[in-house]
């Protein structure tokens, strides 16, 4: 897809395309639909996680609780979207061994207990020992150091997974 023909889509068709480059959050496509036309990825790109920079703590909260848990149990169910499913196995969480997904699956609930979300990280550009190692650290932070960084992750992933649909334009 170009962005010339992202810029033609209907409103159906646009969602249809977009309203999963943040997961289960049509809203953030569905919010930008007016900006439209788009120069390039980028700048469809900064209208999304500039909605999600003006949601409340509440809102943001909200679309970190909306992101299955890395190898969790939508994983183990294989019921993960297509694109958190690519993503997960991306980062080689399938292959991880039965004590690192132990640790992993300790570790995502003591994260949740203590912040109240789930701990998102851009898997595409984190190996399993990679998050392993990052949900231990982030474990120590602060609520409000990881809603803003869970966030940053978010936009990680939003951008990805726009690239996969509108390829940059050199
Ligand atoms: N909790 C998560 O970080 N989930 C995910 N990160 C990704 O990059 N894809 C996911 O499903």
């Amino acid at each position: 897809l170009t962005i010339s023909q992202v810029n033609e889509l209907n409103y159906e068709d646009f969602i249809g395309r977009f309203g999963n480059v943040i997961e289960h959050c049509s809203i953030c496509a569905a919010a930008v639909w007016r900006f439209r036309p788009f120069h390039d990825i980028r700048h469809l790109h900064q209208a999304i996680c500039s909605f999600v920079d003006l949601l409340p703590n509440t809102g943001k909260e909200g679309v970190l609780r909306l992101h299955p848990d890395l190898a969790g149990r939508l994983a183990e169910l294989g019921s993960l979207t297509q694109e958190s499913s690519a993503e997960q196995k991306a980062a080689g969480l399938d292959t991880m061994t039965p004590e690192e997904k132990q640790l992993l699956k300790d570790t995502n609930s003591k994260y949740r207990d203590k912040f109240g979300f789930p701990f998102v990280i851009c898997a595409r550009q984190n190996k399993k020992e990679a998050i392993l190692k990052g949900i231990v650290e982030r474990l120590e932070h602060s609520a409000a150091e990881e809603l803003n960084i869970g966030i940053e992750e978010v936009k990680k992933i939003c951008m990805l997974r726009l690239l996969s649909i509108v390829p940059d334009e050199k």
